[in-house]
């Protein structure tokens, strides 16, 4: 038998008050892989996402990492045994510096009861660690400055570097080139491959050029349920899958 896949979902439902945003949902991501999920604006992307993230907790299905349950446990166990993900919504505290961001990320990888109370001056140790980090995703000369006044393009940086304190096996990226122009969004598509390196990368992805260039395999959704799952190259090609959402008149960030 080979071995389990990083995330797998099957047979996942989720129901708010009887409407199904989340419809029998079997998803299989390969470790080492760059996987895209697409589709429709309300098709499921972020409710999916929140599943196997565990910020919502499923109808029906099972949500497994690396061939273990994990649909039960709550967001922060789910992080322990290394999956972790960015928001749509900035997380990064704007009046902390951006270093501070990064030590307070690394901080909460430390049990939950020592963890808020700690005074910043008592995570120096952790700051080296912070430091390769922001060098990781190119924001070194900006490890001393406040967050509030990076740029939203340095923000979706830095929560890269936020999800990836927690060193995970696995990253669920939720639209980290919303919002951008082409120069933040070239950044960040170089940042996302080279965060891949070595771990498995989720991501949620409006712009059809990203998704061409990064991912391994796209998952299309639409009305919660998956449409199309496979390479991008024989994906694009599926009618289905041009009417729902690859033939459509670019919308954010544009098709390719
Ligand atoms: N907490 C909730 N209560 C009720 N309905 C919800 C809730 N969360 C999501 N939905 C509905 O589920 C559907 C899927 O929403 P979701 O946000 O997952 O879509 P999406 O694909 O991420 O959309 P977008 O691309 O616009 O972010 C939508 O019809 C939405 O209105």
């Amino acid at each position: 038998m080979g071995a389990a896949p990083a995330l797998e979902a099957r047979g996942l439902v989720k129901e708010f008050r009887g409407f199904r945003a989340t419809n029998d949902v079997n998803l299989q991501i390969q470790e080492g892989e760059i996987h895209a999920i697409i589709g429709p604006n309300g098709a499921g992307k972020t409710t999916l996402f929140n599943l196997l993230s565990g910020f919502l907790k499923p109808t029906a299905g099972e949500v497994t990492l690396f061939g273990q349950r994990i649909d039960a446990l709550a967001p922060h166990e789910i992080v322990r045994r290394g999956l972790s993900r960015s928001f749509q919504i900035s997380s990064v505290f704007p009046t902390l510096t951006v270093r501070e961001n990064v030590v307070v990320a690394l901080q909460a990888g430390t049990p939950l009861p020592h963890r808020f109370w700690t005074p910043l001056s008592r995570l120096e140790g952790l700051r080296d660690r912070a430091d390769e980090i922001l060098q990781a995703v190119g924001l070194s000369d900006f490890a001393g400055r406040a967050a509030s006044e990076l740029s939203h393009g340095e923000k979706r940086q830095l929560e890269i570097g936020i999800s990836m304190s927690q060193e995970p096996r696995v990253l669920l990226l939720d639209e980290p080139t919303s919002g951008m122009g082409s120069e933040g969004i070239a950044r960040v598509a170089a940042l996302v491959r080279q965060v891949a390196r070595g771990r498995t990368v989720v991501l949620v992805e409006h712009n059809m050029s990203v998704v061409a260039e990064l991912a391994d395999r796209i998952t299309v959704l639409q009305y919660g349920s998956v449409l199309a799952s496979g390479r991008y190259d024989d994906v694009r090609l599926d009618p289905r899958v041009i009417e729902a959402y690859l033939g459509d008149e670019p919308g954010e960030g544009g098709a390719a």
